[in-house]
């Protein structure tokens, strides 16, 4: 709790003495400035008093997190951070200066409003018991993670606004009553599970009910009447049956329900039957012709009786060539993106293709993309729309698509969720200072688009992946040989492109903000290209402190401390990863107390001498005569993981270093 000091009360005054009138207005002066700052005390006290919770309050959230932490088979691991400084999720370090939350923790003045811990691996019990003890607790996000069993009772979050569990191992049935009294519940996204059983009643009457996202399950029986409230809802691949309700075909498309064989009604092509099962008029096979009924079967008859005539019979087969190509037509267009990943990984795996006619459900697209160059190949938002679509992954921000377009190129389009705060003007400028820059180790921005609660970014799709896929990914033909000196030529290429940003950048006290090994993607000639980069001034901010790898770094943590150093932090954290192959932990280095913060930085500390071979990846060839370079960066590397911030050097000098390692010892 943040503690004010008032000015003492002051002693009564003398009486004036006429010879002194300087000193009479002084005093005055001084009652004023007393006066003043009284109340601005008062303010500041009135102001924070009304932020901070109750020490009470503060604890009875601090131990629900913990508690549910420790439900968590990995938790310690994954969520290093929780119960170190700062001791509590939502501290205040005082006014304007900044605060840092706990890792997944999102606070809303001083209480917890959201816990995101996505793609984390975390497996084990969700202890809703002590989430319920969160008052605050809006929305609760556990999605790409290794969660296993029924559906938790949710339900007890009575106040929840969004729960996100896409992409786990949850399965069974969901009860009927397992939404039961969450009147406030908006977005619910199950996605990608093994739930089975009847779509839970209480969820379709939930009044309040925007979203709902329960593809890739195993949900059967028939779809019920959901409010009107929703906008986005996709139940595809799944065995639900019987008809449509009409509502869901105005707000949505056949995408959304395809997968379920025995679902009928607009806007999928199979149609009901007067008992409300579908059949497939293009299907010879269908089961559903066996339920057809007789009035259909003597239709048809006539039907095939009138064709007898030989025009008749080129009539019919023009018709039924036309209906076969729309059939096709509304499969092929009908699927929208999908921001669920499929359980297995994360680079994904479905291949989509969007309507160009209706909006796809999410993307909800009006308006037109804004190119940042005056030369290069020009397209529209519909032209990506309809482009065939993959998941490649979820990243801090949303999730990020390639997109194929017709004439074969590829694209990126990442969606950004966490800009919400950013007005239109700000963004509309930021996205110009972004195409302003140039250099070979950026990946540049190639076009965007703006509305108030859609924004997304445009950039080439690289072939090879990110430098983190490269070293970590699974063995396939796709790796590529990072020998020392592709090790080497892709520090050297980051090193510049971040000079560049600092160079370029000099006002803003984080130039890139976000430079982690998934971030750095690699072109064919194994140059490095930095991509996220300077998004800090769009994105909101408390996500940033959560997300964000510069505010990993261990003064940031500790004391809530911007600089110019946090980028450098990340670099050295880079070169550690990319010279030993070990992936770094999320977490700053525990236990013993090291001069270089992280885990990793601390492993390598701890290997002196003679053993130093036993630091670099044992996967990286080609390194005979080159040790003592080699050694050169991993000392670059350690200094730039410095704790002591003044003694970290300043990142024009890193990059300075880096360019003059050679690849062979001299
Ligand atoms: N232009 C691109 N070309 C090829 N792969 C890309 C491109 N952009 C992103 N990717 C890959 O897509 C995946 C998702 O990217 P995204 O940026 O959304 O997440 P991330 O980089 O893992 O996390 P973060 O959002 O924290 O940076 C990552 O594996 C990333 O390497």
């Amino acid at each position: 709790m943040v503690q004010f000091v008032l000015p003492p009360p002051s002693s009564p005054s003398p009486s004036p003495s006429p010879s002194t009138n300087s000193i009479r207005i002084g005093n005055r002066l001084n009652r004023h400035l007393q006066n003043v700052i009284i109340l601005v005390s008062l303010v500041y006290l009135l102001v924070i008093r009304c932020e901070s919770l109750s020490p009470e309050e503060e604890e009875r959230e601090k131990n629900a997190l913990l508690e549910f932490k420790s439900s968590l088979e990995n938790g310690d691991m994954v969520l290093g951070n929780w119960n170190n400084p700062p001791r509590c999720p939502c501290p205040h370090v005082g006014s304007g200066s900044p605060r840092t939350s706990w890792t997944g923790v999102i606070c809303n003045n001083g209480n917890v409003w959201g816990i995101q811990l996505d793609n984390m691996k975390l497996s084990g019990e969700i202890n809703v018991d002590s989430l319920q003890q969160l008052g605050q607790l809006r929305s609760l996000s556990l999605m790409n993670n290794n969660f296993q069993g029924p559906f938790p009772e949710f339900r007890k979050l009575r106040s929840l606004k969004a729960l996100y569990i896409c992409t786990n191992k949850f399965s069974g049935d969901i009860d009927d009553d397992a939404f039961l009294g969450m009147s406030s519940l908006k977005k619910v996204h199950l996605a990608y599970n093994e739930f089975s059983g009847d779509i839970p009643k209480s969820l379709a009457s939930s009044t309040s009910l925007t979203e709902l996202r329960i593809e890739n399950n195993q949900f059967m029986g028939p779809i019920p009447d959901f409010p009107h409230t929703l906008i986005i809802f996709n139940v595809s691949n799944n065995h639900l049956q019987g008809p449509i309700p009409p509502f869901l075909n105005e707000i949505t498309d056949a995408s959304s329900f395809t997968g379920n064989d025995e679902l009928c009604g607009p806007p999928i092509s199979s149609v009901c039957d007067e008992t409300g099962a579908s059949y497939n008029p293009y299907s010879t096979t269908d089961e559903t012709h066996k339920k057809m009924s007789m009035l259909t079967v003597i239709v048809m008859i006539i039907s095939a009786l009138l064709a007898i005539t030989a025009i008749a019979t080129l009539f019919m087969l023009y018709l039924l060539g036309k209906s076969r190509i729309d059939h096709m037509r509304d499969y092929s267009e009908g699927s929208s993106f999908s921001t669920c990943t499929s359980p297995g990984g994360s680079l994904i795996l479905t291949e989509q293709q969007l309507d160009s006619k209706k909006p796809p459900s999410i993307v909800g697209a009006q308006g037109k993309l804004t190119f940042l160059k005056e030369d290069g190949p020009r397209f529209d938002l519909n032209d990506l729309l309809r482009a065939s679509a993959e998941v490649l992954g979820y990243g801090s921000f949303g999730s990020a698509y390639k997109a194929v377009m017709m004439d074969g190129q590829a694209l990126v389009v990442k969606r950004f969720r966490q800009m919400s705060n950013c007005g239109k003007e700000e963004f509309h400028e930021h996205m110009r200072t972004l195409g302003r820059l140039s250099h070979p180790n950026l990946l540049p921005l190639t076009a965007y688009y703006y509305r108030k609660e859609e924004k997304l970014l445009v950039f080439n799709f690289l072939h090879n992946g990110s430098l983190q896929r490269q070293l970590h990914g699974k063995h396939t033909t796709e790796k590529l040989e990072l020998n020392w000196p592709t090790r080497l030529k892709i520090i050297k290429g980051v090193a510049k492109g971040m000079a560049y940003l600092y160079k370029e950048l000099p006002n803003l006290l984080v130039p890139h903000g976000n430079l982690k090994s998934s971030n750095v993607l690699v072109d064919n000639s194994m140059q490095p290209l930095l991509m996220d980069y300077t998004l800090l001034p769009v994105v909101n901010v408390e996500h940033a402190q959560n997300m964000m790898v510069a505010y990993k770094a261990p003064e940031y943590i500790k004391d809530g401390r911007i600089s110019k150093k946090l980028d450098v932090w990340s670099l050295g954290i880079l070169i550690l990863e990319t010279m030993t192959g070990k992936l770094p932990a999320n977490s700053l280095a525990q236990g013993q107390p090291s001069k270089y913060g992280s885990e990793l930085g601390k492993w390598v500390e701890s290997i002196q001498g003679e053993a130093v071979e036993e630091v670099f990846d044992k996967e990286m060839k080609d390194k005979e005569n080159a040790q003592g370079q080699m050694v050169k960066l991993i000392k670059i590397g350690l200094e730039c993981c410095e704790v002591d911030v003044e003694k970290r050097p300043e990142m024009e000098d890193v990059a300075n270093k880096i360019q003059q390692l050679d690849e062979r010892d001299n």
